[in-house]
């Protein structure tokens, strides 16, 4: 079972703390049960004080082992889920940038909080239930030496009970599965509305459309966990049924056929009523265990998919390179976009070409030319599928890849603007604002604290100014701009190619940057054009002049 595989793996307290603690309080619990029991209706002059102080302790004993019982349990499962979650997020990290473009967003995050959450809802539930299912065998073994037709009859009861579970928990699985992929089709439409309320706003046909496609997975998800409550309320009705059958069995039928002390009978049958709560406990935590297990069940899947995606060869040693380089190099490097058929879909290469350092190389060709892919195979991102890159003949290899990408600051034309500077040192104010000067956002944004910017509210054009000062703070030896240009006014436009790339320059940057601002090219010491993935032209400085 996957979630019992998840403990095991995850929960760091021994089993047999666990079995102690749910002992105690179990025997406790039943204890309690039959001071009373045994205690009720005794002459008050004949009740002792060890009775009196017996029960106390029981009571005692039950607070401590309770207690101590749900703090472990629940310190463990919020550890478990906590690894969890970070362990998904270091999996996504290590992903390779084409397998995570293809896995389902909303399955990450539906495994990240709802599966997650609903496992930590789940465990207290569970707790009581696997004490509950102690406390029925201690009151059984009550019974079975107070009343042994009670106890036949109550066995073959619990035995009947356990087969329609486990059958009820095998059914329950199938219908939780569709839950959950109906559920992920709600937050598929959710994504939507939430990413692309704009779009959604302007048109009144494309709202009324998405609107009826959620409510299409809104409804089937309703349906399915309607049929499954129902399902649940149906097999609890009839499990507390089946106890008070069994109970009239006890006091009604038995007695007839078998001679049974009329104490003993009375007695069985409160021990029977003890029983009722922990019964139907069992009978409610079925449910909620099944979805937890599905929850465990999707989330191990999830762990599984997204190391599969992990570039990181487990025991594999990341090898620096060295800090100053003199040329990368593509020596027949091609790339192919396949569909999930494998099916091949596109084609980049074979690129034979070098880049200098310190060269400010423009990229340029028609959409869909294949430049982005170009530059995600340049940065590291995509891996050749043919050919080798080398830098200062250094074949780039699995150990080395991490610290080439580390040469780079990227600004891709789908960039994310963080509103924090991660992995910055704290920058000095002063830096700050002569970058803010330099780039024209003075006064548009500032630095909050430490290296959060006070907002990243502001225009397109701003924020991508916003990008690369993160850019230049970085510090890297290589830049690289997916139409960067595209969005500054002309005036900033021409400082940006006239003033900020030969500062750059100067300062022994390379310069990667795709553009199509043809009276720009040249600023350019080298333009590359490309068609239908291959180079078609590639112009040094001199003829750019
Ligand atoms: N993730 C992807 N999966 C499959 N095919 C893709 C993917 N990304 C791009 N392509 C295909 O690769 C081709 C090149 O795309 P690419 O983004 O490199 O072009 P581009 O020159 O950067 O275009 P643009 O100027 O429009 O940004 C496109 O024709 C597209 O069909």
């Amino acid at each position: 079972m996957p979630l019992i595989e998840l403990i095991r793996r995850h929960v760091k307290t021994s089993a047999h703390v666990f079995i102690i603690l749910a002992l105690l309080s179990g025997v406790s619990n039943v204890l309690v049960m039959t001071l009373i029991n045994t205690s009720a209706g005794v002459e008050q002059a004949t009740l002792d004080l060890r009775t009196i102080a017996m029960f106390g302790l029981v009571i005692g004993i039950y607070i401590v082992s309770q207690r101590g019982l749900m703090r472990i349990t629940a310190t463990e499962v919020e550890s478990m889920i906590h690894n969890l979650r970070m362990a998904l997020v270091e999996n996504i990290s290590h992903a390779e940038l084409l397998s995570l473009e293809q896995v389902g967003r909303s399955e990450i995050l539906a495994g990240m909080i709802r599966d997650t959450q609903t496992i930590s809802q789940a465990s207290n539930i569970l707790v009581i239930a696997v004490q509950s299912v102690i406390m029925i065998a201690l009151s059984m073994v009550y019974v079975f030496l107070i009343n042994k037709v009670a106890f036949a009859l109550s066995l073959s009861f619990i035995a009947l009970s356990m087969v329609l579970i486990l059958r009820h928990m095998l059914t329950l699985r199938e219908e939780l599965n569709t839950v959950f992929k109906e559920e992920n089709h709600l937050y598929d439409g959710l994504r939507d509305v939430l990413e692309g309320f704009k779009e959604v706003k302007m048109s009144v046909p494309r709202r009324i459309d998405i609107l009826a496609e959620i409510d299409i997975a809104a409804t089937r998800a309703r349906d399915v966990k309607i049929a499954f409550q129902g399902r649940a309320a149906q097999e609890f009705m009839l499990s507390q049924t089946m106890i008070f059958l069994l109970l009239g069995l006890i006091v009604f039928v038995a007695p007839m056929f078998f001679s049974v002390e009329a104490g003993a009978a009375a007695r069985t049958a409160a021990a029977m009523l003890f029983i009722v709560g922990p019964l139907a406990m069992v009978t409610q935590a079925i449910p909620i265990f099944a979805t937890a297990n599905a929850a465990a069940e999707n989330l191990v899947r999830l762990e599984h998919l997204l190391q599969s995606l992990a570039t990181k060869i487990p025991g594999m040693i990341e090898r620096p390179l060295p800090a100053e380089f003199e040329e990368i190099h593509f020596d027949t490097v091609s790339f192919t976009y396949t569909d999930s058929k494998s099916v091949n879909m596109f084609t980049v290469g074979p690129f034979n070409f070098s880049i200098r350092q310190g060269d400010t190389l423009f990229i340029t060709g028609g959409n869909g030319s294949g430049k982005s892919t170009l530059v995600k195979l340049l940065v590291g991102l995509y891996y050749p599928e043919k050919g080798v890159i080398r830098i200062d003949q250094q074949a780039l290899s699995a150990e080395t890849y991490t610290a080439y990408r580390s040469k780079f600051s990227v600004i891709f034309s789908d960039y994310h603007l963080f509103k924090r500077m991660y992995g910055l040192n704290v920058p000095n104010p002063e830096v700050i604002e002569e970058l803010c000067l330099l780039l024209e956002i003075l006064g548009k944004v500032r630095l909050q604290d430490a290296n959060t910017f006070d907002t990243i509210d502001l225009s397109t054009g701003q924020r991508k100014r916003l990008a690369l000062l993160v850019t230049l703070l970085e510090d890297k030896p290589i830049i690289v701009l997916d139409e960067w240009a595209a969005d500054q006014d002309p005036h900033f436009r021409r400082k940006f190619y006239q003033e900020l790339l030969p500062h750059l320059k100067a300062l022994g940057k390379t310069i990667i940057a795709i553009t199509h601002d043809d009276r720009y090219f040249d600023t350019a010491d080298r333009c590359i054009a490309l068609e239908e993935g291959r180079i078609v032209s590639d112009i040094n400085s001199n003829s750019l002049q």
